[in-house]
């Protein structure tokens, strides 16, 4: 993959070019042995660098920085400007236009700075520093050892950004994800990441059953009688709103916010009978249908690549050993209610495994063409990692 840059603006004419090329058909978490960086003077515009090196670099990601190391991690972010301006507007943006991607781009920022400050890094803190436009506005104030910073951005921060404009430049290809697996093996947390990334909407088809769930035990429905399932189901109106404090999609039950009481045991306990039925699994599906029909979706579940998006491009299937998915689904409701039990969470999963791989409707099954993704031994970020390098072969 190759971003080239037609029309560098006039900001980076005149700066002495650092070229960084890395190999984006590896896997997205880059070492240092994968990335290559030179630093060339002679010539005096980016444009004709990169028009001279398309050859060698293809397959690369390039970035054309202006040569100031002390500015790199700024000038990291500004090289998408440069990507963007060719890639997404076409030389034609409007001011308009060039505001909406500039607020996209202060999120970006705010992630960056936030990484920094995770490897103890200084970073400037006057709101100038964050400004975006490229290389106008790099903060002077920025002292950073080149060398550590050089190193950090190899080993760490690179590969934010590197991802970042590969999708930047892949921007009109959306896709569908699914991720279909056992109870508690980390579906809803790879999803959510993943959909932050990716810039694309996340939904929790579990909390769409957890929520039917909770409304037949609030209003006393016998689930065994189709009639009553029937009547019910006229009654519920389900949606996801955004969170804007902290940027989760959280889920309605006829207006009321129920993504926290739907995750009690209580309800746990009878999710797995109430998505057994068909009629309320018809009821979800439908509505999971038409969330994706725009694509740019990420949905985690039991049957989503199987049933609800039997055509998705790119399907993952997670799962991870018994005990540590108990031990994480424990660690968690622990913290929040004292009096459960490891026995309790114990049941529990292995009861909704169960019931939901065994159901005559939509059973959870892997897929024929799902991608495993065996988390077990695996970090967050690693399975992030990983999972960022199949979408990046299918855009
Ligand atoms: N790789 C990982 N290492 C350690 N903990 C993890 C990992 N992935 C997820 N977790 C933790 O495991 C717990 C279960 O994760 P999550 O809720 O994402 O699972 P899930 O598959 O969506 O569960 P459910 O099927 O019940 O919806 C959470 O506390 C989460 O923080
Ligand atoms: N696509 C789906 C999603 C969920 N279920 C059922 O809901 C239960 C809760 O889901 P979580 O993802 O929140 O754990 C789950 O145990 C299934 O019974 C489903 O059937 N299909």
């Amino acid at each position: 993959m190759f971003c080239f840059l037609d029309e560098a603006p006039v900001i980076f004419r005149d700066a002495t070019p650092l070229i960084m090329g890395m190999d984006t058909t590896k896997n997205p978490m880059l070492t240092e042995n994968q990335v290559t960086y030179s630093s060339e003077s002679t010539l005096s515009s980016p444009t004709t660098l990169l028009r001279r090196r398309a050859s060698l670099l293809d397959r690369f990601l390039v970035f054309c920085l202006p040569g100031n190391l002390q500015d790199l991690p700024a000038i990291f972010d500004a090289h998408f400007v440069l990507v963007l301006y060719k890639k997404n507007m076409n030389g034609k943006e409007s001011e308009i236009e060039k505001l909406k991607w500039v607020q996209k781009f202060y999120t970006r920022i705010f992630e960056l700075e936030n990484e920094q400050k995770r490897h103890s890094l200084p970073v400037a803190s006057s709101p100038d520093a964050l400004l975006i436009s490229g290389a106008i506005a790099l903060p002077s104030s920025l002292k950073i050892d080149p060398l550590k910073l050089l190193s950090f951005g190899l080993t760490n921060s690179l590969r934010i950004p590197a991802f970042s404009a590969f999708l930047q430049c892949n921007m009109d290809k959306k896709i569908i994800i699914t991720i279909d697996g056992w109870s508690s093996c980390g579906k809803s947390t790879l999803a959510k990441q993943l959909a932050r990334e990716l810039g694309y909407v996340y939904i929790d088809s579990g909390a769409m059953y957890r929520s039917i769930t909770l409304y037949f035990l609030r209003n006393h429905v016998d689930w065994t009688n189709p009639e009553a399932v029937h009547e019910a189901l006229g009654h519920i109106k389900l949606q996801f709103h955004a969170n804007h404090k902290n940027g989760q999609s959280e889920i309605f039950l006829n207006d009321e916010n129920v993504e926290y009481v739907i995750r009690d045991l209580v309800v746990a306990e009878k999710v797995s009978e109430v998505a057994a039925i068909r009629e309320v699994r018809e009821y979800a599906v439908k509505q999971q249908q038409e969330m994706g029909r725009k694509k740019g979706i990420v949905m985690d579940g039991r049957d989503i690549g199987t049933v609800v998006f039997p055509d998705a491009e790119l399907k993952i299937f997670m799962t991870a050993d018994n005990a540590i998915r108990v031990q994480r689904r424990f660690k968690e409701l622990y913290e929040k209610n004292p009096n459960v039990t490891i026995e309790e969470v114990r049941a529990n999963l292995e009861m909704r495994d169960y019931i939901d791989s065994h159901r005559e409707v939509s059973p959870l099954r892997q897929a024929e063409d799902a991608l495993v993704l065996d988390n077990s031994h695996l970090t967050i970020r690693q399975q992030l990692d990983i999972a960022l390098g199949w979408v990046k072969e299918r855009l």
